[in-house]
């Protein structure tokens, strides 16, 4: 790997080359002003990076000590509340204060609705998402189990009239709900027209026509006022299609002629560079920074063979209407993008400091993400991202109020580097470690002029709970964690403080992700409680799904459920802090084993893709074959529930081992249509294998119980031992038409 010294430290050439050639032009800011301005961040945060995980280090050994010292009694939560503001776990409340952020995107601050998250290293699976503002409500009911039909939904069969007419009435019924006509129902109509600057149905029984209930729902039309192409309604900020075209397969046979309705959908969507991606060295790197510097400049396409025909996919252009008074109303065609830089803890090589040692990967994304960012907002983009001006960064796995106002330093040096105005790189504080979930108003006081964000990532913050207790015994089995009162504690305190730190328009209260991608009947029916309980926006984990929960904040207007939880206390902390242990294990010798097959299969189906395939994010069958999103956190959360159970002698090594015998050749079996798969059953030598064996026999004592190191560690092994196993890049994309 050649490098170029450069102030203190030594980049990788191919990175610089990126960074000179790709990135900065454009920009304003030239190469050695970036990079030597970088080696001065560098110089400043690397300290107090390696400060702030030391401090973690103290205060998990603090916390063991409690747990395990003689007559701790895990149940006497008053003692340790005291014990733990004596360390320091507990930090000082801020007074009352109310955030200051501003220049934030309707997005962000007045919309609810989905959120999506991506990762950035697929362009083919960034632009879909970027793509995913607007979605067929047709296609999304009927390919999926949303709607329950008999019948199903064969992928590639030939299309089922009976269930598209189910999917039609649905769609009508939804919107007597939620649109309603001031008379008469949505399946009778059989025209729409605009008359006067309004919408008017008629029936085609002599009736007289209809206008909507409230007038004011109708947003614009395109086409002809008489027979309009497209008539745009709008509800609680969301807007909704009806397309008309009675030449279409499904419009000529519907008495309107409505071919399609398309809701708008994901609001907002989270590129991640971190849990979702395998990011091991510069090459994969360079990969991130390349597809979001594409979707920054409008640029990004991708490649690729689907149905047998060859697609290019690109970003979509804004979408057009008149608007009832006649003038041009123009809406976003894209979701408003975030970008999602890595934690604290990691450290990357595409950079050395004065001293050799890898740089901190979070300041390296910070710089070049933002620098990115400025792409969008000096105007040099085919599309616009931020029409407020903002850069917006998510920044994940902080550990109490220090931490969030390292990232806030960090942010505001990086705005100097660029000459940004202050305040304009915003930040997501993702609530995920338990530090920062009790003392969540300091955290918000430590970023309170950027906050746009804050966020349930019960994943990550799940798999930090059990490695908190790891010393105190054995937690919980992992489908019960749910029920445990933390996580109540935890859902509830999130909405109630951050409304009590004046997060209501102008940031968004966000819940988090469903991990079940193709139960969508089960979506639908449990996500509508992320708007009821006051979210503004909730994760979910693919387009169509985006689709589907947007209904649900038709169904519920979240501003008016902000303001009516506005005086709800949060609750205290002592449920929070409540350990999830198991109070007297009795779980039969099946149980047991269940448990313990259900993680090492999850464990193994995922890793085997990170390490030897380079996929950051997969949809993993379960042992019931329901399908699974596994990430890093979902990893994090199975490895370290093996890793306690071990810890309590629940399970032995001898058990593991044999669960992770009778596991390879499940996970083998599920994989093996997968080009390149290399059976874990026959490989137990291997880098996956050995990553998997690692991450549970040494789970006890890796910080934090974080994945990152050891994934890393043998991702890098399976690709010296063979270079070509690359994850998919667009190139590749094309290379394998
Ligand atoms: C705890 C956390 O941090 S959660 C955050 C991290 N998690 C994520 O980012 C989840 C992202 N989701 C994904 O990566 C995927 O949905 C998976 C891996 C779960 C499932 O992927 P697949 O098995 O390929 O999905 P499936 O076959 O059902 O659908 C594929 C289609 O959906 C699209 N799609 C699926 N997920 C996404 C997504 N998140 N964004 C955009 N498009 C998506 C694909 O582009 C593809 O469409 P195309 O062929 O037109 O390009
Ligand atoms: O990042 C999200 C989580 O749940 O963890
Ligand atoms: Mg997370």
């Amino acid at each position: 790997m050649s490098r170029r010294t450069i102030g203190q430290l030594r980049i990788d050439h191919a990175l610089d080359d990126f960074v000179t050639q790709e990135v900065l032009p454009g920009t304003g800011v030239d190469a050695t002003r970036f990079w030597t301005g970088f080696s001065e961040i560098v110089a400043t945060f690397t300290p107090k990076i390696l400060n702030a995980l030391a401090r973690r280090r103290l205060m998990q050994q603090a916390v063991d000590q409690i747990l395990t010292s003689p007559g701790h009694d895990p149940g006497d939560i008053g003692a340790q509340i005291k014990t733990l503001h004596d360390v320091g776990y507990i930090a000082k409340e801020p007074k009352a204060f109310s955030i200051t952020t501003t220049h934030v995107d309707d997005e962000i601050a007045r919309i609810a609705g989905p959120q999506l998250v991506v990762p950035v290293t697929n362009a083919r699976y960034a632009l879909n998402a970027a793509n995913a503002r607007w979605g067929s409500l047709y296609d999304a009911l009927y390919g999926t189990d949303a709607e329950p039909y008999t019948g199903g939904c064969i992928p590639g069969a030939a299309f089922d009239t009976a269930r598209g007419d189910l999917v039609i009435r649905r769609v009508r019924l939804l919107l007597d709900e939620i649109m309603p006509l001031a008379r008469g129902n949505h399946a009778d109509v059989t025209r729409y027209h605009v008359t006067d600057g309004g919408l008017v149905a008629d029936f085609g029984d002599g009736s007289a026509p209809a206008g909507l209930r409230v007038p004011a729902q109708f947003a614009g039309f395109s086409g002809p006022a008489h027979a309009p192409r497209v008539v745009l309604l709008r509800n609680n900020g969301l807007h909704i299609e009806l397309c008309f075209d009675r030449s279409s397969a499904i419009g000529s046979r519907d008495r309107a002629g409505v071919s399609d309705v398309i809701a708008e959908s994901a609001l907002s969507t989270i590129m991640d560079c971190e849990d979702s991606v395998a990011a091991v060295d510069v090459e994969d790197k360079i990969l991130v920074y390349r597809n979001w510097l594409g979707l920054m400049q409008g640029t990004l396409t991708a490649s690729f063979r689907k149905g047998g025909r060859l697609l290019e996919r690109r970003l979509a252009p804004d979408r057009h209407y008149t608007a009832p008074d006649g003038t041009t109303l123009a809406l976003p065609g894209r979701s408003l993008m975030l970008i999602r830089n890595v934690g604290h803890h990691m450290f990357t090589d595409a950079v050395l400091d004065q001293a050799d040692h890898p740089v901190p990967e979070g300041v390296l994304d910070a710089a070049i993400t933002a620098a990115i960012g400025l792409h969008d907002l000096r105007g040099g983009s085919r599309t616009t991202n931020s029409r407020a001006g903002s850069i917006y960064i998510v920044k994940p796995k902080m550990h109490g109020p220090e931490e969030v106002a390292l990232s806030n330093a960090l942010f505001a040096r990086v705005e100097r580097l660029l000459d940004l105005a202050p305040n304009t790189i915003k930040m997501g504080i993702m609530d995920e470690e338990r530090r920062t979930s009790a003392n969540l108003a300091a955290c918000i006081h430590a970023a309170r002029e950027r906050v746009v964000f804050i966020n349930t990532g019960f994943l990550d913050r799940t798999g930090d709970e059990i490695h908190y207790c790891m010393q105190a015994g054995p937690v919980v089995r992992k489908a019960d964690m749910r029920a445990e009162p933390w996580m109540a504690a935890y859902e509830q305190r999130n909405v109630a403080i951050g409304l009590a730190c004046g997060l209501k328009g102008k940031a968004q209260i966000g819940k988090g992700m469903w991990a079940m991608p193709d139960r969508m009947a089960d979506m639908m029916a449990q996500k509508s409680a992320h708007p009821r309980a006051g979210a503004n926006t909730a994760w979910v984990p693919s387009p169509t799904a985006a689709t589907l929960h947007a209904l649900h904040y038709h169904f519920t207007d979240v501003a008016a459920v902000q303001a009516r939880l506005q005086t709800v206390p949060p609750a205290p902390i002592e449920p929070l802090l409540t350990l999830p242990l198991a109070r007297t294990p009795d779980w039969s010798a099946a149980e047991i084993r269940e448990e313990l097959d259900n993680n090492i299969q999850g464990i193994l189906g995922y890793v085997v893709r990170w390490v030897d395939m380079g996929i950051g994010c997969s949809k993993v069958p379960d042992l019931h074959d329901v399908g699974l999103m596994e990430d890093r956190a979902t990893l994090r959360i199975s490895s370290q529930h093996v890793a306690n159970w071990l810890r309590h002698a629940v399970v032995s090594e001898d058990d593991v081992r044999a669960s992770m015998a009778r596991m390879s050749s499940i996970v083998d079996d599920q994989n093996r249509d997968e080009a390149g798969y290399r059976p874990l059953s026959r490989n137990m030598t291997g880098p996956a294998f050995r990553a998997a064996s690692d991450l549970v026999f040494k789970g006890a004592v890796q910080p934090n119980g974080y994945t990152e190191a050891t994934l890393h560690r043998w991702r890098r092994a399976a690709k010296d031992a063979a270079p070509h196993t690359r994850q998919t890049t667009p190139e590749l994309d094309r290379a394998s038409l």
